[in-house]
């Protein structure tokens, strides 16, 4: 065996790309699964299949004495799996509602290399539709030009698993006609940018948006003498930070962003946990059909009497059906001090007869009911294996 590392990384890379090779031959066949499922009318996700089929491969790797963990086989093969799960989504929902390829205009905050206009690209691609980018300067201005017809979709963060819920967007979506068609779970990992190479201890001046700010609280802790100066969004602190070209300024933003703007990467991973995940919403003027094959989800606008129980009450419609929450908020309704309006995000598709009849009932706990939009739950919770 030669130790000659032009070599090696020569045969590691034609392994690469026969691992792509037969990754993009899978692919394809998960385009073959989901034409077969449309005969059968069988749910796109099969978690027995998914558990069977890690736990086989698993045992082949043992048998076969390969040097691969267990652990790493199963969060390599999970990640196919998602890939295989929401190509076959994608495609029954461009199907379903008619989709072709074609150009899209998509409405998120900030400037080109925002956190949502990497999640907006994430989307497109996901559809595999052109876009047509439309910067905006408040959320606010992301429904409008949603609203106007300017944009197809617009794209907002909903909540971060550091900062949590992102308030201005959940106050603004009490006061809409547009409907939720869709959500994206993006990675968020912020760094420190400078326009020239400097240290960290150097910094006198960060610029980046509050939420940022906030997941990031720790390590501006652990700076000394550093002030904070807020901006629209970090796409504009990287911005301005690049415009001034000074060692003691820096944006907490993205590295893709960075590139955008001509900034180094002085610090990564700053955020105070390393699984700084983004659940971003999509909006349209019109809802869309979501396929009963796929598992999709229901956000609910509720408000409920001034009465003691009335909420553990319209709660309990949900047990009593059998349907899973997955998120309670509540907000103030202005004008009205000390009444709130719940969001309610449940596993269910308004489509089904069971669940129409569910909302119904609801609706004679609620003293107001609208749906707010039925998407296709795009955040495929990976398997548990069974225990040794
Ligand atoms: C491909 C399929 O659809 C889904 C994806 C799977 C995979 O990628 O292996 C397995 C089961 C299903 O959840 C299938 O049913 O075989």
């Amino acid at each position: 065996m030669s130790l000659d590392l032009t070599e090696i990384r020569r045969e590691i890379t034609r392994i690469d790309r026969q691992l792509l090779k037969l990754l993009a031959e899978r692919h394809c066949l998960a385009l073959d699964v989901v034409r077969s499922k449309e005969l059968t009318q069988k749910p796109l996700r099969d978690t027995e299949r998914e558990q069977q089929l890690l736990q086989a491969l698993i045992c082949h790797a043992e048998e076969e004495g390969y040097a691969l963990e267990p652990q790493y086989i199963t969060q390599i093969f999970q990640k196919i799996i998602e890939d295989s799960v929401l190509t076959q989504q994608v495609y029954l929902q461009k199907k379903l509602n008619q989709q072709r390829e074609q150009s899209i205009h998509i409405a998120f905050l900030g400037k080109l290399g925002s956190y949502s206009n990497l999640a907006a690209r994430s989307y497109a691609t996901r559809y595999r539709e052109q876009l047509v980018e439309l910067s905006c300067a408040s959320f606010e201005q992301v429904f409008d030009k949603v609203k106007s017809g300017e944009a197809d979709y617009g794209v907002l963060p909903l909540e971060n698993t550091t900062s949590g819920s992102i308030n201005e967007v959940y106050d603004l979506l009490q006061h809409t006609d547009l409907s939720l068609i869709g959500e994206l779970a993006y990675p968020i990992k912020h760094c420190v940018l400078s326009a020239t190479p400097a240290e960290v201890s150097q910094i006198r001046t960060l610029y980046s948006h509050p939420q940022v700010i906030q997941q990031c609280s720790r390590f501006i802790q652990g700076l000394s003498d550093v002030h904070i100066e807020y901006c629209e969004s970090s796409s504009h602190a990287m911005q301005k930070v690049s415009a001034m070209g000074r060692p003691d300024v820096a944006a907490l933003g993205n590295e893709e962003g960075g590139k955008l703007y001509g900034l180094q990467v002085l610090k990564t991973d700053i955020a105070n946990q390393p699984n700084n995940i983004t659940r971003f919403i999509i909006l349209a003027r019109n809802a869309l059909s979501v396929s009963a094959q796929i598992h999709s989800k229901t956000l609910l606008l509720m408000r409920t009497s001034q009465q003691a129980g009335a909420l553990v009450d319209a709660l309990s419609i949900f047990k009593k059906h059998g349907i899973n929450m997955t998120k309670l908020e509540s907000r103030p309704i202005y004008g009205t001090p000390w009444e709130e309006m719940f969001y309610l995000e449940i596993e269910a598709n308004i489509n089904h007869p069971d669940i129409r009849k569910m909302l119904e009932e609801l609706k004679g706990y609620s003293t107001y009911l609208k749906i707010l939009g039925c998407y296709p739950s795009e955040i495929v919770k990976p398997v548990a294996l069974a225990a040794e």
